[in-house]
């Protein structure tokens, strides 16, 4: 396992004690004095880059914030990180992994090696084959096992090989496959695959497994399920026609009854998080067809280019990646709210939960020391205007700090009416209100009641990002998806953390698997955990028992 090594730890360098003593300084400074003090501040804190705008001048910074920030990064050896990451180095050392995603958008002629092997015309392989099967399967070539084209399509999948196909299926309906039905299964509760197929035939349903490993729990056992389901409708050999499967592991793959030949492979090196643009990106291939998803994978690759190339200054992943380490770590903000104003992309919040959270989300050090700074914030959001009627008020008014991330289109899919305009106005309105707020005096002026004033203050200094493209595309899509990708890498760089492990979902794995015999055996085994979860194992083993 190689550390790289960072020097002295991250706390104990000057440039985090000037940016500690660099807080305290420009705490009383408010968004609003920021604003009165530099009329001009919105046109130097900006950056756009890959067909992206991004607009961060309503964060609690001032130009010295980012120069002692961007330092940091300098000394945390960013540029030096990223380039390792595109060379293939094996920068996720827990795992002893290299982290390549970004050979997955690569053109024919890149080269990205892993330990010594130019692996880009392994991508295009499997990527050919997609689209050999894409053309099969959309064009009706592709016949089931009673002779019908396929009609219905369900992803079988969780983590990252569910939530980027899910989102990116929702993002880009509008250039999907209308007469077909895309579906996604990934709970355990059977509900999940009950409520998806209920309604479908099985002769005219493919199947498409999703599984890095091929092992996890929920995913196969929703996959057996569906075999099952397929099988008692058209017979034992219907697997052949109704199931392909996404994976590294042919072995479980064929041992599961699917042929070898109808498997898509990706590689280690591409985390489960990062995967949605390999084959895991079948089903979004499969829905809007192989042209919508090359340019899907060219807008990766943009902003791919934008962030290796791009002076740290300019550079809007990294940017970005820097104000939410200010914000989380110094400003000690606990949540990032982000809420795309566009309703495709209704999903793209949980998408991001798992990529942030998943890979930010951790204490140790790449030393193996226990950080003493915060690392990555919790992620959420809904989209605009929706989450403007019922959570908006708390970030207003709210006694905690909320930086939020506000995503916009210039020109909207649907033009209809005032919608879109309306639409915009709300995302400007709130990144507005958020950042200068209403004073007293406003209110005064108003006429309010002097009660009513205290209520209806609103304090202002609430930070927004705001991020705008032309329109939502499939290209547009891929930009902003490596967009994130790239701030969390920075923010793990800043952090000194391995953002490409996740061994904190294993614990809750390995405990599952111990308590589930435990509610079905007979005798009753002994119990053997604190009292709290034996007495939840005694209550539900009664409950099976009596039927109730
Ligand atoms: O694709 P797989 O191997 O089924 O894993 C699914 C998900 O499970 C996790 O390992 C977490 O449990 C994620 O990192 C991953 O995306």
């Amino acid at each position: 396992m190689t550390i790289p090594d960072q020097g002295l730890p991250l706390s104990r360098r000057e440039t985090w004690k000037t940016l500690l003593a660099h807080r305290t300084a420009i705490t009383p400074l408010t968004l609003a004095s920021l604003f009165a003090d530099d009329p001009f501040r919105a046109d130097h804190m900006n950056a756009s880059g890959a067909g992206l705008f991004f607009d961060y001048s309503k964060n609690r910074i001032t130009k010295g914030t980012l120069e002692l920030l961007l330092a940091l990064a300098r000394e945390c050896h960013l540029p030096d990180r990223i380039e390792q990451m595109f060379s293939g180095e094996k920068i996720n050392p827990t795992e002893n992994r290299a982290v390549l995603h970004v050979a997955l958008r690569s053109s024919r002629d890149d080269v990205f090696r892993v330990d010594g092997t130019n692996v880009v015309p392994e991508v295009h392989a499997v990527l050919d084959r997609m689209f050999v099967f894409a053309r099969k399967i959309r064009s009706g070539d592709w016949r089931g096992q009673t002779g019908l084209p396929i009609r219905n399509v369900i992803n079988i999948g969780i983590g990252g090989s569910d939530l980027g196909p899910v989102m990116a299926y929702e993002a880009l309906r509008h250039y999907s496959r209308r007469d077909m039905n895309f579906r996604f299964v990934s709970n355990i509760d059977p509900t999940d695959f009950h409520e998806a197929t209920r309604d479908l035939d099985p002769a005219e349903t493919l199947f498409i497994v999703s599984s890095k490993t091929f092992t996890t729990l929920e995913t196969m056992t929703n996959a057996q399920t569906a075999r099952k389901w397929l099988q008692n409708a058209l017979g034992a050999g219907a697997v052949e026609k109704h199931f392909v499967a996404v994976s590294t592991n042919t072995d479980a793959v064929r041992a599961f009854g699917i042929n070898p030949e109808n498997m898509f492979g990706f590689w280690d090196w591409v985390g489960g998080r990062y995967s949605m643009d390999s084959a895991i990106g079948l089903s979004t291939l499969l829905a809007v067809g192989e042209e919508h998803f090359q340019s899907l994978l060219e807008g990766f690759r943009e902003m791919d280019h934008h962030f290796r190339l791009t002076p740290l200054e300019k550079n809007l992943p990294v940017l970005h990646g820097l104000l939410c380490v200010w914000e989380g770590t110094f400003l000690g903000s606990a949540t990032r709210g982000v809420f795309p104003y566009d309703q495709y992309l209704k999903r793209f919040p949980a998408y991001l939960q798992q990529l942030t959270m998943e890979s930010n989300g951790k204490h140790t050090s790449l030393d193996g020391t226990r950080v003493d700074y915060e690392t990555g914030p919790v992620f959420w959001g809904e989209p605009g205007t929706n989450g403007q009627h019922s959570f908006y008020q708390l970030i207003h008014q709210g006694t905690r700090i909320i930086p939020s991330d506000l995503i916009g289109f210039l020109h909207p899919l649907h033009p209809t009416g005032p919608h879109h305009d309306i639409l915009i106005a709300n995302l400007f309105a709130q990144s507005e209100a958020l950042a200068f707020g209403r004073t007293e005096a406003d209110l005064q002026k108003q006429g309010v009641p002097p009660a009513l004033i205290p209520h209806r203050i609103c304090e202002g200094n609430r930070p927004t990002n705001v991020l705008l493209a032309e329109q939502l595309t499939p290209h547009t899509l891929g930009t902003l998806i490596a967009f994130y990708e790239h701030s969390v890498f920075t923010q793990g760089i800043l952090w000194n953390i391995d953002s490409f492990d996740q061994w904190g979902v294993e614990l809750g794995k390995i405990l599952a698997q111990k308590i589930l015999p435990e509610l079905t055996g007979d005798p009753e085994p002994p119990l053997e955990h604190d009292s709290s979860t034996n007495a939840l194992i005694k209550r539900y083993r009664e409950a099976r028992l009596s039927g109730s």
